[in-house]
């Protein structure tokens, strides 16, 4: 029985990588000194998982920047715009993928499977070949620092192919990976690898009977050139193919026990498991906070080894550790029932050493860890606030007509447009405008408690204010106040409202440097104070253009934070919708007339089995609806969804009954103007003219073009004109020159148009 990780959080434990990664954007760290001090960080990082008792150690999946562009780039799969960078070295090639260049586009930005994790999408204009390996060179790392042979871990060939775009028939895709990946294997091998793990997640979606052919190709084909021991890795759900991967000639399978426990386990049950491979069996969540409940865990240990021998089964996490903050040790200001009741990265490597303790020496050699751990998950439920009898009466108590607006969609357009009297193409933007550093720092001073709640609250007015005139100046439409209260749209939330907790140094890689901190949802939410009414309104009065008010919807309050196990996500859902929905009665009263709740995560919240889609979809319409119906038909209701995509989730978009809709277009927009007209959508939509997560000014012309090929779809009163999300990345100046760029865009087009 051995202890194997499936990979480790590589931002660090204090945000390393994110600020090694700035300072050589900005050109303060010459690359030969990046490079060492991310390689110490890699090191480090080997260096931790192996104290806390990891014996099959990954290596390789450590990244710069993203692990699918990191195969994507060892493949050689670079699109041709990116030429001119070629000479520049492959670094800065590298990071111009990731963040676009002078004139060049970006890849696009996609979540990796249902989490708040971004990849960087592969384009296939050129044939795959082994351009570099980064593994290799990761193993041989670790083999020289440390004398280990690790396990290079890598994204499988399928995965990688489902991910990516640009390739004209998938089959030919695949088979045209099959020798690269061979000769990247076999380097592999030649430098002493034992194992490797190639990571294919894709094999938890719905697979059509061609797909798992093809799947067996691929792996028949990489054991029988190359002498490699394969640890073929799912996870993020049960495997949806387990009898034609168990006869695959791979040495071992990895299953994940927690999310996709049921399934997997039911196939176990039902196939068996081969003699002739190794179990990775994930037993520890990697994707949520709480204890891992150890008696039981054990109790599935010994019931797996009735399929498998102990010296075929191997302990691990339930997918990479990646989505985990790094340790809950430097957590002073949680609550102690709260605290004692959470597991990050390493807390998850440890619970896996306390079970091969017991499973390996006998319990009793860890009694008191597997006592703490039982009691520690009791003194949560008996929490404070973990049931509000309130809350729940009120849920309960909930009729039909609370989730329905009380005049339909067709007469609220006539009645809004009358009551708001905007141009055709009305420009607006998404809500947040940028947080520059001066602002931070006055927030990390209001948090150390070395400036008064009044003055940080007289500095946010004034940003308001500043940015109220800008927006007037530069002649949009419908203003915003700027979020600049708000750290984090969900974190911002999620400290108003009970049920909440925050952590202090909780940070999850969201992509490239970026990071978010998820709250920790244990309680049930309520609504004890207003949120947004202050600065809304104090927008609202200083200018006569409508100010939207802008607040995070129930699916992503719940999908970016950390989530209790105890009550039905449906039921937290309405929990949250109904503390929006007394927010914005609240601001209705204080006379804003356009609400948007942003629900970004709506798409990614989809369940990967389309089997267990139906029913999320209808309780998270019905959640939007319950926050947004309570409101006049002449107040517009907007919701903002970033990430394209959409069209598994247009129909709910209808059935969250919302007047506007705005969505992420610029990286890659034109299926999505295709989708949404073929689905016929009739609301208003707002399609983003540029990408807000490129430090690259988009063209006036270029927006304008983009604009005039959407109105072939969309009449100009229902197309409203955006940025894809909000700006609160970008710097001050790239915000208002790009705006002043897109209205000067809606103006020629509504010239041309002749409004
Ligand atoms: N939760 C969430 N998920 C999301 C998104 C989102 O907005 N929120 N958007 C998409 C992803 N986009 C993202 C866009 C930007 C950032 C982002 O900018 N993150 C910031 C952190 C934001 C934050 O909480 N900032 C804190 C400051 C945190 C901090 O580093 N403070 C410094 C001090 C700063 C100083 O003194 O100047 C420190 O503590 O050391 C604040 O504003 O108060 C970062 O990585 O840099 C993250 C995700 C999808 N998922
Ligand atoms: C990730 S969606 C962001 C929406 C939010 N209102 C903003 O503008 O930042
Ligand atoms: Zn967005």
């Amino acid at each position: 029985m051995r202890i194997s990780n499936l990979g480790y959080p590589r931002i660090g434990e204090n945000r390393e990588l994110k600020w090694l990664l700035e300072a050589y954007w900005e050109g303060k760290l010459e690359e030969e000194d990046f490079r060492k001090r991310v390689f110490q960080l890699e090191e480090n990082h080997w260096r931790r998982q192996l104290a806390l008792g990891v014996e099959i150690l990954p290596v390789g999946d450590f990244s710069l920047y993203d692990h699918v562009l990191d195969m994507a780039f060892a493949l050689g799969l670079i699109p041709q715009r990116f030429e001119p960078l070629e000479k520049e070295g492959s670094l800065k090639l590298y990071f111009a993928l990731a963040r676009g260049a002078e004139g060049i586009r970006a890849c696009a930005l996609k979540k990796w499977f249902d989490t708040n994790y971004h990849y960087l999408v592969p384009e296939w204009e050129k044939e795959p070949r082994l351009a570099s390996n980064p593994y290799l060179e990761a193993f041989r790392r670790a083999k020289q620092a440390l004398g280990v042979s690790g396990k290079p871990v890598l994204l499988g060939p399928f995965t990688l192919m489902k991910l990516s775009r640009g390739y004209k028939d998938w089959r030919e895709a695949l088979e045209s990976l099959l020798s690269p990946y061979a000769a990247l294997l076999e380097q592999l091998v030649e430098a002493g690898a034992e194992w490797v793990q190639i990571d294919e997640p894709a094999l938890v979606l719905d697979l059509e009977r061609p797909e798992i052919e093809a799947v067996e190709k691929v792996y028949n084909y990489l054991v029988e050139n190359t002498k490699v021991r394969i640890m073929l890795q799912t996870y993020f759900g049960s495997l949806s193919c387990y009898p034609e991967v168990m006869r695959l000639p791979v040495a071992g399978v990895g299953l994940d026990l927690v999310s996709g426990r049921k399934h997997n386990l039911a196939n176990l049950e039902h196939y068996g498991f081969p003699k002739d491979k190794v179990l990775g069996a994930g037993l520890v969540n990697g994707r949520n906070v709480w204890r891992t409940d150890i008696k039981a865990a054990l109790e599935l240990v010994k019931y797996l080894t009735s399929f498998v021998s102990p010296d075929r089964l191997w302990l691990q996490p339930s997918c990479s550790l990646l989505h985990l903050p790094v340790s809950v040790a430097g957590e002073k200001g949680l609550p102690p029932e709260l605290k004692n009741a959470l597991s990050f990265a390493d807390e998850r490597l440890k619970e896996l050493r306390i079970l091969k303790e017991a499973l390996t020496r006998g319990e009793e050699t860890v009694r008191e860890e597997i006592e703490e751990a039982s009691r520690a998950r009791q003194a949560l439920d008996a929490m404070p606030g973990r049931v509000v009898p309130a809350v729940r009466r009120r849920v309960s108590a909930l009729g039909e007509e609370e989730f329905v607006r009380s005049v339909p969609f067709e007469e609220r357009q006539q009645l809004q447009a009358e009551k708001l009297n905007l141009s055709p193409l009305p420009t607006t933007t998404i809500g947040s405008f940028p947080q520059t550093p001066t602002l931070r720092s006055i927030r990390a001073r209001f948090r150390r408690g070395e400036i008064s709640k009044q003055e940080y609250r007289e500095f946010i007015r004034q940003e308001i204010a500043r940015w109220i005139r800008i927006q007037e100046e530069i002649g949009l439409d419908v203003l915003v106040h700027g979020e600049f209260e708000r750290s984090d749209m969900v974190e911002f939330f999620a400290a108003k409202l009970s049920g909440f907790a925050l952590t202090a140094n909780g940070w999850v890689q969201s992509y490239g440097s970026r990071c978010v901190k998820p709250p920790i949802l244990y309680g049930d939410v309520w609504r004890r104070e207003s949120l947004t009414v202050a600065e809304t309104s104090y927008a609202q009065s200083l200018t006569s253009k409508p100010v939207k008010g802008i607040l995070t919807g129930p699916v992503t309050m719940i999908k970016w934070s950390f989530v209790r196990e105890d009550l039905e996500e449906e039921q937290i859902a309405y929990q949250i919708a109904l503390a929006l929905r007394d927010e914005i009665a609240e601001l209705e009263k204080e006379g804003i007339r356009i609400i948007q709740v942003d629900e970004p995560a709506f798409r990614e919240a989809l369940p990967l089995k389309k089997r267990e889609r139906p029913q999320y979809l209808l309780w998270s319409a019905q959640a939007f609806r319950l926050a947004t119906a309570g409101v006049k038909p002449e107040t517009q209701i907007h919701t903002h969804m970033c990430y394209a995509d959409l069209e598994e989730v247009l129909p709910a978009l209808e059935g969250m009954d919302p007047d506007v809709v705005s969505v992420e277009a610029a990286r890659g927009g034109a299926e999505l103007v295709e989708q949404l007209g073929r689905h016929g959508f009739r609301r208003g939509i707002g399609l983003g003219v540029f990408d807000v997560h490129s430090p690259y000014l988009p063209q006036e012309e270029e927006m304008e073009r983009f604009l005039s090929r959407v109105l072939e779809v969309f009449p100009p009163d229902r197309l409203w004109v955006n940025p894809d999300c909000g700006l609160k990345t970008r710097k001050e100046e790239e915000a208002v020159e790009a705006l002043r760029r897109m209205v000067a865009a809606a103006r020629r087009l509504r010239a041309r148009l002749g409004r």
